[in-house]
């Protein structure tokens, strides 16, 4: 069983190693990008309300994902573990899941940051080729990590919870690097 966060700049894999894992550990991949492009893509009332900011490369607000999150890890599934990716996005979320974390007690055990060189997140971003991967967005989605995502890194680390991971290389020396550091 495992709980963990990945953290890393969009690009960095954190969506392609967390569906590795999940599979590997047997515990549900919960991607909040996921959650929310699903959404959009029902057309639920959710999805119309979160559409115009995942299209500028905006955080949706912390009110249409706090509640999400919550009801996703009480689900079934989630009792045996999970792996976090996209959540938490800025400070405020990070004190959300603390306190949800303690309550529902399931301890996270580390914070996976996944560190790309920025000129290799754009080129792996344009050829991803996402509705949000054009090159107005991927810089405003550069942005936002940097203001709002990237203080979670010392948050993590002055906890003694961050370990960082080399993300440019092969998806498989990526894959190893991550399984050594949740096997030790
Ligand atoms: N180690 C790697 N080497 C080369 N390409 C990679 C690697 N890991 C992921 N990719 C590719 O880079 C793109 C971005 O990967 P992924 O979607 O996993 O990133 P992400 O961190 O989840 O991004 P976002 O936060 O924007 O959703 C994908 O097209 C993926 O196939
Ligand atoms: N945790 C989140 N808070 C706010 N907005 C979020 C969050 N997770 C996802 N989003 C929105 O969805 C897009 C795509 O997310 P990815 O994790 O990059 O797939 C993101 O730009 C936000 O608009």
């Amino acid at each position: 069983m495992i709980r963990v966060i990945f953290l890393g700049p969009p690009g960095a894999g954190k969506g392609t190693q967390a569906a590795v894992l999940s599979k590997d550990f047997d515990v549900p991949h919960i991607s909040t990008g996921d959650i929310l492009r699903a959404a959009v893509a029902a057309k639920s009332e959710l999805g119309q309300k979160a559409e115009s900011y995942m299209n500028a490369g905006e955080l949706v607000p912390d009110e249409l994902i706090l509640d999400l999150i919550r009801e996703r890890l009480g689900q079934k599934d989630a009792s045996k573990g999970w792996i976090l990716d996209g959540f938490p996005r800025n400070v405020s979320q990070a004190n959300f899941l603390d306190k949800l974390l303690a309550e529902i007690q399931q301890p996270c055990e580390c914070v996976l940051n996944l560190e790309v060189p920025d000129n290799v997140l754009i080129s792996r971003l344009l050829s991803r080729g996402r509705k949000d991967d054009n090159e107005d967005v991927i810089r405003n989605r550069l942005e936002v990590y940097r203001k709002q995502t990237e203080p979670l890194i010392e948050f993590f680390r002055s906890r003694q919870q961050l370990v960082s991971v080399n993300g440019h290389q092969a998806m498989g020396s990526v894959e190893a690097d991550l399984k050594q550091v949740l096997q030790a």
